[in-house]
């Protein structure tokens, strides 16, 4: 690999409606469908030398479910975007926060520009960091910025 990762693994988790990225509200969230976003953030995570699992689901257990698995299967980081859950969900949160494990928050839309109901986070607090308003370039800011985090990590 270019940096000799330890082989980092990442998981990336979208929420719900993201599945109709691209077929809809394409002013707000762009025309980039999810698969395809999928397939461009796992190019980036060869080059860097890491493994991305991606998924995506409209319902709030399983994304949980998969937050409980992330723990007990070295996962090293999580990207997420909860989409609504992200202003609605303490039950995702507690979940994240029961793992331990660190995590970038990554909306498309700049959701602190849009309606009131969207400028909370029940997520953020607990977050490495959040990346919004810069679409599905987001995804890959946020892949490489924990990349970065991981290996300052290893080095110290
Ligand atoms: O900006 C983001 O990524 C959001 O997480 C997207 C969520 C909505 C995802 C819905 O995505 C759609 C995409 C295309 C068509 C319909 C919905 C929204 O509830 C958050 O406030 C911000």
């Amino acid at each position: 690999t270019e940096n000799n990762q330890q082989n980092y693994r990442f998981l990336l988790l979208n929420g719900p409606n993201l599945n109709l990225l691209g077929q809809r509200e394409p002013d707000v969230y762009g025309s980039a469908t999810l698969a395809h976003i999928e397939s461009e953030l796992r190019h980036k995570a060869e080059a860097l030398g890491v493994t991305l699992d991606c998924r995506q689901s409209n319902a709030e257990h399983e994304l949980i479910n998969w937050i409980h698995e992330a723990a007990t299967s070295n996962v090293d980081f999580i990207l997420i975007n909860p989409a609504a859950y992200t202003h609605t969900s303490i039950a995702l949160r507690d979940a994240l926060a029961g793992t331990k494990l660190p995590f970038i928050e990554v909306h498309l839309s700049n959701i602190h520009t849009r309606e009131s109901f969207r400028r909370h986070s029940y997520l953020a607090e607990l977050a490495v960091g959040v990346i919004c308003g810069l679409g599905a370039q987001g995804y890959e800011l946020a892949l490489q910025a924990a990349v970065a985090q991981l290996q300052q990590r290893a080095n110290t």
